[in-house]
């Protein structure tokens, strides 16, 4: 394996107006890692993880996937290419079975055969999406409940399908965006089992942003922290926990706040 990283960003910079949301930042992400982007609030995570999966283009810096230039490529092409975003509020069909979601997710991926767009027949391409669509839930521990309504699901599995019909997509690196969000500690503890499994059963580079630094210090391989836009350090969880510098920053965010 290369030891090259899969995600690189180098002096990304994006401005709104007069502020500067994401100040000459640079970080590397290894290949098939957990990395975590943290930093107080409105230190420029979310916007730097809208510049690397190409809701935003920068002001000026680069973004590097696989050792390509992909500053500027819209999301779509990005998705295309293996980088996939999951977003904090679920994006799936509320009405859909739990199957039918990922179902959905993998024929969006699934290239049809010559043949079967010619006679009109998709039938072994249903039957591919199917069971990689059960080897999916199954993964996630969602098998038994591929037929009920996804609207029936608590809000742990909710996140865990979200996260499945991500991997429906044959993603290379995911990003996600605050997946512990509103979980109670039991499910927590399983979506964490959930991302690890992603990781070390497909070979899945994972990055993650997220305020809850009990789950980000349990997980995490490296970790990337942000303060005003600036990167302010990185390192392995117990460096960045005993950091000065990342406690003042917390520190000083929370007396502002007060
Ligand atoms: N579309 C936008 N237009 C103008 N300013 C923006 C925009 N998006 C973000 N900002 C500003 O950029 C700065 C960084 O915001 P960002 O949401 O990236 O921070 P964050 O670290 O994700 O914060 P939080 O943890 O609170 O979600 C903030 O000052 C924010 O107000």
């Amino acid at each position: 394996m290369s030891d090259a990283p899969i995600l690189e960003v180098r002096n990304l910079t994006r401005k709104f107006g007069g502020l500067t949301a994401v100040n000459n930042l640079s970080f590397a992400v290894r290949r098939n890692s957990i990395h975590g982007l943290i930093g107080p609030n409105g230190a420029g995570k979310t916007t730097t993880f809208s510049l690397i999966s190409g809701y935003y283009s920068p002001t000026s810096g680069q973004i590097l996937y696989d050792g390509k230039d992909v500053s500027g490529l819209k999301t779509s092409r990005l998705a295309q290419r293996g980088l996939i975003r999951t977003f904090q509020g679920t994006t799936l069909f509320q009405e859909f079975s739990v199957m039918d979601n990922v179902r959905v997710g993998c024929h969006r991926s699934a290239r049809a055969g010559f043949v079967s767009r010619i006679i009109g027949s998709d039938a072994p391409v249903e039957r591919a999406a199917d069971r990689k669509a059960r080897e999916i839930l199954d993964l996630f521990d969602l098998g038994a409940l591929a037929d009920e309504p996804t609207s029936s699901l608590p809000h742990g599995h909710q996140r865990a399908l979200g996260m499945a019909v991500a991997l429906a997509a044959d993603p290379v690196v995911i990003l996600l965006d605050e997946p512990f969000t509103g979980m109670n500690p039991e499910e927590t503890r399983r979506m964490m089992e959930h991302v690890r499994r992603v990781r070390d059963e497909r070979d899945i580079t994972i990055m993650l942003v997220e305020h809850d630094m009990q789950a980000v210090m349990g997980l995490c391989d490296r970790i990337t922290v942000m303060n005003f836009g600036q990167l302010l350090t990185e390192g392995a969880p117990e460096e960045v926990r005993t950091d000065p510098r990342v406690i003042e920053a917390y520190l000083g965010r929370a007396e502002d706040a007060a």
